[in-house]
């Protein structure tokens, strides 16, 4: 199994290509205090059962916190450096950013200049969505740019970052 030496990862991958269990994986094997950040909310039913499946998965090992807009102040409130931190995912976060109004270049620069300094290790999981046709509404093609934009910078920052598809790994930098 993958570990992680040093620095903050990215995983990206489409939907259920396995993204958050390679990322899960890669912070239980590290060892240091299991924190996960939750960006997603329980909307609906489907949602809900969503979010109960990963929570039984995880298990008791877990501290869970739920941050569906202050990303940055969550994870600078629950910093230290005996513990890594699964973000899961960057896409719900800019979608909830989108959905509010927020300033999405303001909030990625706020998160972008956090990463660098934390003490904890970060483990960011995201959809790739840029792989499709393009959307033919303003709203889905504006979320696929910011998205697309996000990754690259939390990339740039990153020293190590996967892409996952059916559950496979492939190491795109570190
Ligand atoms: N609020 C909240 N959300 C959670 C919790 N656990 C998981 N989630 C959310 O559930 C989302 C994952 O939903 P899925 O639809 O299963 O993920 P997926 O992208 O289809 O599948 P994978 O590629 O396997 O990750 C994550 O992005 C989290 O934000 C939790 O405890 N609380």
């Amino acid at each position: 199994m993958t570990s992680i030496k040093s620095g903050p990862v990215l995983v990206l991958g489409g939907a259920r290509s396995g993204k958050s269990v390679f990322a899960e994986k890669l912070v239980t094997a590290s060892g240091l205090r299991m924190h996960y950040v939750a960006t997603g909310r329980a909307w609906d039913g489907e949602m809900q059962a969503r979010i109960t499946e990963h929570r039984d998965r995880r298990g008791a090992d877990w501290q869970t916190h739920e941050a569906p807009l202050e990303l940055a102040g969550c994870l600078q409130a629950i910093d230290a450096p005996d513990r890594i931190i699964l973000i899961d995912c960057l896409t719900l976060w800019v979608t909830n950013l989108m959905m509010e109004e927020r300033d999405m270049a303001a909030e990625f620069e706020r998160l972008a200049g956090y990463v660098p300094q934390a003490q904890a290790r970060l483990v960011f999981v995201s959809n790739e969505v840029g792989l499709g046709i393009v959307p033919e509404n303003r709203m889905a093609r504006d979320f696929r740019d910011h998205a697309g934009r996000l990754h690259q910078i939390i990339a740039e920052i990153s020293a190590d970052v996967y892409f996952i598809a059916a559950g496979l790994p492939l190491k795109m930098k570190g």
